[in-house]
């Protein structure tokens, strides 16, 4: 199958790349870049010299329709939803790493986003890419709305004890922090060398754009409205997402009793591993891998229930789990070019 990617030459792209080209159902044949089309790929990125030889290309729906069956977007918001109209009109499938297609509410939308949301017709045909959560539903998908970063690692956290209604649905909070590359390549003050060496801030609280995205998919795994209490946080490093969120259980469980059950609600999905008790994941430990980890403390003095989760933002958070969906669209197995293991340290 001949895929291409937009938004050729930021991180999502990148990390796109570097899992396609090991991918052996898929030919990368076209990256389309906005700011460098002309350009020869490994000349913005020399670690790929002699490996991606792919000149980038423009925009063009005509072009892409004669040369590709799917295209990733990995554009920033705002971006996807005046083209992937044009692609899916053209029966191209596509799978937007941005948030254009994944809230349902317009108003939302446009509170998060500052803009009106893509044409209702289109946003009812996106499925939502949680990939363990929908996979029914992206089996038949023909546009992907691939999840955010934190969404990913904080929903697969809650949503086992939120379905199995073991938890109160006030008082959620989620206490999170990300790695740099979380901002994408473009230059800002916020994620300048010396603004974040040695520092260690919280963002956006209160007004991140992920609030809405991780109440609407909690509310439909919990079948009723989740409002949640959200901090995110940005860490000098890399790469990395750790979502560490504190909820309060219904009645009294041992630690080891939920970790059966998020064993057992995962015991099909190969991306998600679970600690055992006392062991708690960090991000080195999933680094540059589509896995999700999960670690579990049920605090019999409180009684709340403490879940951390981690994620590579860039991988699982992003470009991995995009490649999970297009093997779950298609129908392979959905760990196809995704087998890598974690580098470490
Ligand atoms: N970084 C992360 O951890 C995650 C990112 N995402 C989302 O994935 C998308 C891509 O993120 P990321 O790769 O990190 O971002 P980057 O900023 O690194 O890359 C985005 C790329 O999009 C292209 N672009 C920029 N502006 C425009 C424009 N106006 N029109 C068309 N193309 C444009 C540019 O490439 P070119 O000039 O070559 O076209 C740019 O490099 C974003 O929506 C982001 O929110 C989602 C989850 C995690
Ligand atoms: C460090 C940093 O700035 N991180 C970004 C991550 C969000 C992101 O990439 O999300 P979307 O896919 O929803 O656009 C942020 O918090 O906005």
């Amino acid at each position: 199958m001949n895929v291409a990617i937009i938004g050729g030459t930021g991180y999502g792209a990148v990390e796109l790349i570097r899992f396609l080209y090991n991918h052996p159902n898929v030919t990368l044949t076209t990256i389309i870049s906005h700011s460098n089309s002309g350009t020869s790929f490994s000349e913005v990125y020399p670690h790929l010299s002699d490996l991606v030889n792919v000149e980038m290309e423009s925009f063009d729906e005509d072009q892409l329709a004669k040369e590709v069956d799917l295209v990733f977007f990995a554009t920033p918001s705002n971006v996807s939803k005046h083209q992937i109209p044009k692609l899916i009109d053209k029966g191209i499938k596509c799978i937007d790493l941005s948030g254009d297609f994944r809230l349902e509410d317009h108003e939302l939308y446009e509170q998060y986003y500052g803009e009106e949301m893509a044409e209702a017709k289109y946003i009812d045909q996106a499925v939502y890419g949680l990939s363990e959560i929908n996979n029914e539903s992206i089996k038949g998908a023909s546009l992907i709305a691939n999840p955010g970063c934190y969404p990913t690692a904080t929903t697969l956290g809650l949503i086992p004890v939120l379905a199995n209604d073991m938890v109160e649905r006030k008082n959620i909070i989620i206490d999170a922090k990300t790695g740099v590359s979380g901002a994408g390549r473009s230059l800002s003050l916020n994620t300048h060398f010396s603004e974040m060496n040695e520092n260690f801030k919280a963002y956006k609280i209160g007004n991140h754009k992920h609030i809405p995205e991780i109440e609407q998919v909690l509310s439909k795994a919990a079948e009723e409205e989740i409002q949640i209490t959200f901090t995110p946080h940005i860490v000098p490093m890399t790469r990395g997402i750790m979502s560490t969120m504190y909820v309060d259980l219904k009645e009294k469980q041992s630690t080891n009793q939920l970790i059966a059950l998020y064993e057992d609600f995962y015991k099909y999905h190969p991306f998600v591993r679970i600690r055992k008790e006392g062991v708690f994941p960090q991000t080195k430990e999933v680094y540059g891998s589509n896995y999700c980890d999960i670690g579990l403390y049920a605090d019999q003095r409180t009684g709340k229930l403490i879940i951390v989760s981690v994620i590579d933002n860039l991988v699982k958070g992003a470009s991995g789990q995009a490649i999970q969906n297009m093997n779950i669209m298609n129908g392979w197995e959905e760990t196809t070019g995704l087998t890598q293991l974690p580098i470490y340290p």
